[in-house]
């Protein structure tokens, strides 16, 4: 059963029990470009307190560089070295784990954070962002031209997703031998600002289906996040805490790494999912309304 977090104490006994804090971001700190309540102050009060902070991020639009342009542009302090974003650790399995050869390449369902990425880590693309795959042109197979060197497919969340991309990466997928099918993140919805909206998962989908493969996927709840932090960072798992507002993915991540969980609800999960008779399987350690709640210890 999850421990409800509403007293001072309990958040004071919380921040002395945990030296390092992995936050979640969309839903945790912010809804799209708008700040949550108090999660400005939340990280202030952590900082001031010595805690370390890490920023785990399934959202793969975005490189770590661009990441920390959004954190200074919401005046949130934050440091490159601090963020862990999917767009990230799928360019660092795809260099270091699959060790995909130079002469290879990878062909890209995504925005500019998988681009920035996978050129931070040597690895070359096509797609993503290209003109020619933006296109709402009916896509014809004549006139395509497979491209023999392309060995994986990576899939993130895509705005501009549409059936030429698809296409595309369904030829790979299907007709260049041993063509890996891997995926950032498989959320199924993204909590904007203004509400929900499908998530990175909806974007796999379609390849899933038509191609009746599984992706690797590489963001929380995965191991590969986790790997990707602990090569950079050292942490010791039962002093630390994972904050999330997503079940199947945040809160499974902390469990899979031995960490501690707290859910907030501002995000993704309601209070259906938690309690009552479809509660989920997976149960946080400690639930509180909103990451602001730590002011609660403030005088
Ligand atoms: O669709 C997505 O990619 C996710 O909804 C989104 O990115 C989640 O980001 P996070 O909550 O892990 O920061
Ligand atoms: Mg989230």
């Amino acid at each position: 059963m999850a421990k409800r977090l509403t007293q001072r104490e309990h958040y004071d006994t919380l921040i002395n029990q945990y030296d390092t804090w992995m936050f979640d971001c969309d839903g945790v700190l912010w809804r799209g470009d708008h700040l949550i309540d108090g999660a400005l102050e939340a990280l202030s009060i952590l900082r001031e307190r010595g805690k370390r902070i890490i920023f785990v991020t399934n959202n793969a639009s975005k490189s770590r560089r661009s990441y920390k342009g959004k954190f200074d542009q919401l005046g949130v302090e934050a440091r490159v070295e601090e963020i862990f974003g999917s767009a990230y650790a799928s360019a660092v399995y795809i260099s270091s784990v699959m060790k995909i050869p130079k002469d290879k390449k990878v062909y890209v369902i995504g925005m500019t954070g998988i681009e920035e990425e996978l050129r931070e880590e040597g690895v070359s693309f096509i797609g993503g962002t290209d003109p020619a795959d933006n296109t709402l042109e009916p896509f014809s197979l004549a006139n395509f031209t497979l491209d023999p060197d392309v060995s994986a497919v990576l899939c993130g969340l895509d705005v501009q997703i549409n059936y030429t991309k698809l296409s595309k990466a369904f030829q790979y997928l299907t007709r260049n031998p041993g063509c890996q099918f891997l995926a950032t993140n498989e959320d199924s919805t993204y909590p904007s600002a203004d509400g929900l909206l499908p998530g990175a998962g909806a974007i796999s989908a379609p390849l899933r289906f038509a191609t009746e493969r599984e992706p690797i996927s590489i963001g929380k709840p995965a191991k590969t996040m986790l790997d990707c932090i602990q090569a950079k960072i050292h942490f010791d798992p039962k002093r630390t805490i994972m904050i999330g507002d997503r079940l199947n993915t945040d809160i499974l991540f902390g469990h899979a790494g031995g960490l501690a969980t707290l859910l907030v609800m501002t995000g993704i999960t309601l209070e259906a999912d938690i309690t009552g008779p479809n509660a989920s399987a997976i149960v946080p350690d400690y639930v509180t309304a909103s990451i602001g709640d730590l002011r609660a210890v403030k005088p």
